[in-house]
């Protein structure tokens, strides 16, 4: 949406708040980073190549994870501490029609850019509802709660960034992401396409609605669902004549607030304008009770188990040769290429059975005295190579779908392309069962090659000297 910056408008007076760059945690303390908690990435900075310091192929940036300090190998040329060292997209306050008031991008902004972090205090959630609530019976109109995660959430409404003036759109031109930072769980708001300068900023708030007023939604999109929240259930089972793609509210006897009505100065949007025709009956009072959900659903401190197992195999796939690069590759993709832990052992307690073991095959063969089991070792040997190709030629037809969605939107890739890649991966590790199974099989049923004593080894040589 282009947006008119009215100078006047800026000499309006600012709503009170006070303005913060960093979370503020004054209902738990701030978690300290373990230091075997730090993911180290493998950049390497060229100073001809200004790009090679942590860019889109830093393991840590791929996991939406900043470098730490002190700790990255680019040092103080790395570019992943964006969150930290508050690199900002230059924007600028100013007021919208008939939504308060606005941020707008001052330069361009770059598709996948950061732009600014959403801070405010750090809650719970029950904490979160509890204030909801105050601010409605305050007359609070407006709503700074965003989750942060299961447990916590980010209440901008007496504390916060400029972030928090960004509006709600139905086809937004930003995104929230989550990030790990120093330990911590931050969000902040990207570009989802190129901005360019005087558009104001938006995000789908996939506003939960938990009663209370209806918020008209002004965003003017074509695909405009009306009212914000109208996407959440609580709203969908509140407005019992709502179906997917259907414009039709019954919003008889519900209050609805359009802060359009507000601003009698300011001209009504084409949008508005049309709704207040409307429903002309409609009362306008109160706020509402809604909490913003950033659309990154990606868990980041819950999955601390399933983070380390996968943290573990992928070590253990960075330390295989080149020559097996294009399958092993694909394996190191799978587990998502999740950076070192400092510190971590790299196959202790719950781990060691997912860490890979070489099994020499051709050794294991010569060791079995009949053809048939050396045959049979030797066919499921083949099956396993040939679903290990097929993983790895998967791979490269679903790599672009990845880095789409790592990109473009923090949910679950296609579910076709998951599936596919999820059979691929079960026939390979179904062919490795079968060929570990077949050869435990042969080595416990099948007569072992005699010995051949003739061959002593030079150790064994040298030890006979010495007795
Ligand atoms: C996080 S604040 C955004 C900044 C707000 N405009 C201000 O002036 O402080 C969210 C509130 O802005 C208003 N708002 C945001 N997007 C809107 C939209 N598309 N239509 C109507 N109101 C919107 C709603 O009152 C909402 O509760």
């Amino acid at each position: 949406m282009q947006f008119s910056c009215d100078p006047d408008q800026e000499g309006d007076e600012l709503p009170q708040y006070e303005h913060i760059y960093q979370n503020d945690f004054s209902y738990r303390k701030h978690k300290k980073q373990k230091e075997e908690d730090i993911s180290i990435c493998e950049c390497k900075f060229d100073f001809g190549d200004p790009d090679s310091a942590c860019g889109e192929r830093c393991l840590n940036v791929i996991t939406n994870t900043e470098c730490t300090p002190g700790y990255c190998p680019c040092g103080v040329y790395c570019k992943n501490q964006k969150f930290q060292k508050c690199e900002y997209a230059k924007t600028k306050l100013v007021k919208s029609e008939g939504r308060g008031y606005g941020l707008v991008a001052v330069e361009d902004i770059k598709e996948g850019q950061f732009i600014i972090e959403y801070c405010g205090e750090v809650i719970s959630w029950k904490e979160a509802k509890r204030r909801a609530q105050t601010y409605e019976t305050q007359g609070v109109k407006d709503a700074y709660i965003i989750s942060l995660n299961a447990s916590e959430a980010i209440d901008a409404t007496k504390k916060g960034s400029l972030a928090r003036f960004i509006n709600h759109s139905c086809k937004p031109n930003c995104e929230t992401r989550k990030w790990n930072v120093l330990g911590e769980v931050r969000v902040g708001i990207f570009a989802k396409e190129s901005i360019s300068p005087r558009t104001e900023l938006a995000y789908d708030y996939n506003f939960e609605w938990y009663g209370g007023t209806k918020v008209r939604c002004l965003c003017g999109a074509v695909s405009c669902s009306g009212f914000l929240g109208a996407k959440s259930r609580g709203f969908q089972e509140d407005t019992y004549v709502w179906e997917d793609g259907d414009d039709r509210y019954s919003v008889d006897k519900i209050p609805v607030y359009d802060s359009a009505e507000d601003e009698l100065t300011s001209e009504p949007s084409k949008n508005a304008e049309s709704n207040t025709n409307e429903e002309k009956d409609i009362v306008t009072e109160e706020s509402t009770a809604m909490i913003v959900e950033p659309s990154d659903s990606t868990p980041m401190e819950e999955d601390v188990v399933t983070e380390t197992v996968k943290t573990e195999a992928a070590e253990e796939d960075m330390k295989l040769t080149s020559q097996d690069s294009k399958q092993d590759l694909s394996e190191k993709i799978a587990v998502k290429s999740l950076p070192r832990k400092r510190g971590r052992p790299l196959s202790s307690g719950k781990t060691k059975n997912i860490v890979k073991k070489h099994v020499d095959i051709a050794n294991v063969v010569q060791l079995l005295a009949t053809k048939e089991a050396q045959d049979e070792i030797l066919k499921y040997e083949e099956l396993k190579k040939e679903a290990g190709v097929r993983l790895s030629s998967l791979y490269d037809e679903i790599r672009p779908a990845i880095e789409e969605h790592e990109r473009d939107s923090q949910d679950s890739v296609a579910t076709s392309v998951a599936e596919k890649w999820i059979q691929a991966s079960c026939d390979k590790l179904k062919a490795e069962f079968d060929l570990y199974s077949c050869v435990i099989k042969n080595i416990a049923c099948t007569p072992i090659k005699p010995h051949d004593s003739t061959k002593t080894k030079p150790s064994e040589a040298g030890s006979d000297n010495q007795t």
